[in-house]
């Protein structure tokens, strides 16, 4: 039987769903808050796979700028393109929204998120020393910025 396969977005309804991920994913997971908070104001996109959350993406945007403020892929589910299609969801809604510079940041030692931002253009901006709390101490943030021409 072909799978379903959803994007759609993000509602109340999901939000017991995706703490429950976001906290078996994050060494920092957000609060029930903060997904609130974000519904209201970001752009919240979840993919289900069969009815089960297999993963989520979160946007900010102004005028020209966009930042991706979270993208994470159930841990069983991963390798299988699923943040390839949150992203490319991402970059359709941003083109629409005449979104020209995406920016984000991700831990230093976040190699495979941070291969999966370079495969959608995005290049090192910067870096912030100490910028989150780690198990064994701190950890630099990278910054990073993609451009789309209009
Ligand atoms: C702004 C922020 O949110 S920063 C935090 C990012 N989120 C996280 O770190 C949460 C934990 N990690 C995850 O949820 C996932 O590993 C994600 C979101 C980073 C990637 O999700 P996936 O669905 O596995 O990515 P997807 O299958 O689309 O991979 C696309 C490409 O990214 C790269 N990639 C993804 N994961 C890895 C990895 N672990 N190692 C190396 N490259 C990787 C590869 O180039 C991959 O293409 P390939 O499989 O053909 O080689």
């Amino acid at each position: 039987m072909a799978e379903d396969l959803l994007i759609t977005r993000m509602t109340s309804d999901d939000i017991d769903d995706v703490v429950l991920l976001d906290r078996s994913i994050f060494y920092d997971p957000w609060a029930r808050t903060s997904f609130s908070g974000s519904l209201k104001k970001d752009t919240c996109l979840i993919l289900r796979r069969d009815g089960e959350l297999e993963g989520y993406a979160i946007f900010s945007s102004i005028f020209d700028e966009g930042e991706l403020l979270r993208i994470a892929v159930n841990p069983l589910s991963r390798r299988k393109g699923y943040a390839t299609m949150l992203m490319n969801e991402l970059s359709k809604l941003g083109r629409e929204r005449n979104i020209e510079h995406w920016f984000l940041e991700v831990r230093a030692g976040n190699l495979g998120a941070i291969k999966l931002y370079e495969k959608f253009g995005f290049i090192m901006m910067g870096r912030r020393k100490g910028y989150y709390t780690a198990p064994n101490g701190r950890e630099d943030a990278i910054t990073m910025h993609a451009y789309r021409k209009k």
